[in-house]
């Protein structure tokens, strides 16, 4: 049996390429997409392989039965999505982000009352998830750490879902710092980025980027730096493929690609 797929999300950058990779997989098939409902836009491709494209989530979700939703959009409109696939026992794969902790603590919440998976990963990329768990590590012997993220400029979260669970992993084996001096003084703001428990984060926008980060690590008389380059955005398709054949094994919420991969 094929899995039923639903993608939220068929026109976005991400969305296209997700598109792709569920019709090119044979165990996968693409039963619906659920596009935005302020647009009229056709998605040709889509018409001509006669998959429908709804406006409304709950029409897709009452005229097909469907295994997994891919939720690649935007934040307010996940959250929406998700919570309603949940309560309808559909499995989620969500690689969205910019969502409040209430968002992501609501969704958990709500997994496990339907006893339905959800795998939540701000990153996709199996490089980048390899980058965290380094940065886990090196943290263990190296707390002083600046996390520079760098995305294309049509971004509209900042910081980074990435470097978001970059800190929240490290913060887990860190102990509380305040770094730099301790009466250092921004003469113009933002220049020290963010701060995360002491943990300094900056965020690049600029055309021609597409997703980038790198942690670095200074003690003495040494720096380490851990550095992840996505050049496109088939570097995310092998982990949604991944998380999609998990999450049907899933009767929780998960967040980070990292809690179903084994990398001990
Ligand atoms: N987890 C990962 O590995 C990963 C990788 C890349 C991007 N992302 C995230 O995925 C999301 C999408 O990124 P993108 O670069 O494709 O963005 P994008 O702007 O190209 O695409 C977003 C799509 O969502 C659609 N959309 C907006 N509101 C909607 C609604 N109410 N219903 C249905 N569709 C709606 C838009 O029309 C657009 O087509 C972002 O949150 C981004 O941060 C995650
Ligand atoms: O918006 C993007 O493009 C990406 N966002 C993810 C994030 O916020 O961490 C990572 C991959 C690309």
């Amino acid at each position: 049996m094929r899995i039923k797929i639903v993608i939220a999300g068929p026109r976005g950058r991400m969305g296209q390429e997700a598109v792709k990779m569920v019709l090119d997989e044979p165990d996968f098939q693409l039963v619906g997409c659920i596009d935005r409902k302020d647009k009229e836009v056709q998605v040709p491709f889509l018409a001509e392989k006669g998959i429908p494209v709804y406006r409304d989530a709950e029409e897709c979700f009452y005229a097909q039965e469907v295994d997994v939703l891919i939720d690649l959009t935007v934040a307010e409109s996940s959250y929406d999505y998700v919570m309603m696939a949940l309560r309808k026992q559909i499995r989620c794969v969500v690689g969205t982000t910019g969502f409040s902790n209430e968002q992501l603590q609501t969704m958990k919440a709500t997994a496990k009352e339907n006893s339905t998976g959800c795998i939540i990963a701000p990153n996709f990329a199996l490089g980048a998830i390899l980058m965290m768990h380094f940065s886990k590590i090196a943290a263990k012997f190296f707390p002083d750490i600046e996390i520079i993220e760098k995305h294309h400029d049509q971004k509209i979260d900042a910081p980074s879902g990435t470097a978001i669970k970059t800190a929240e992993m490290i913060k887990n084996v860190r102990n509380s710092k305040i770094q730099g001096h301790p009466d250092e003084v921004e003469t113009m703001q933002g220049a020290r980025g963010a701060s995360d428990d002491g943990i300094r984060i900056h965020s690049l926008r600029l055309p021609g980027l597409v997703a980038h980060q790198e942690v670095i690590f200074g003690g003495e008389g040494q720096t380490l730096t851990i550095k992840h380059d996505s050049m496109n955005r088939k570097s995310f398709m092998e982990g949604i493929k991944l998380s999609v054949q998990q999450v049907m094994n899933l009767k929780e919420y998960v967040y980070g690609l990292e809690n179903v991969l084994d990398l001990a």
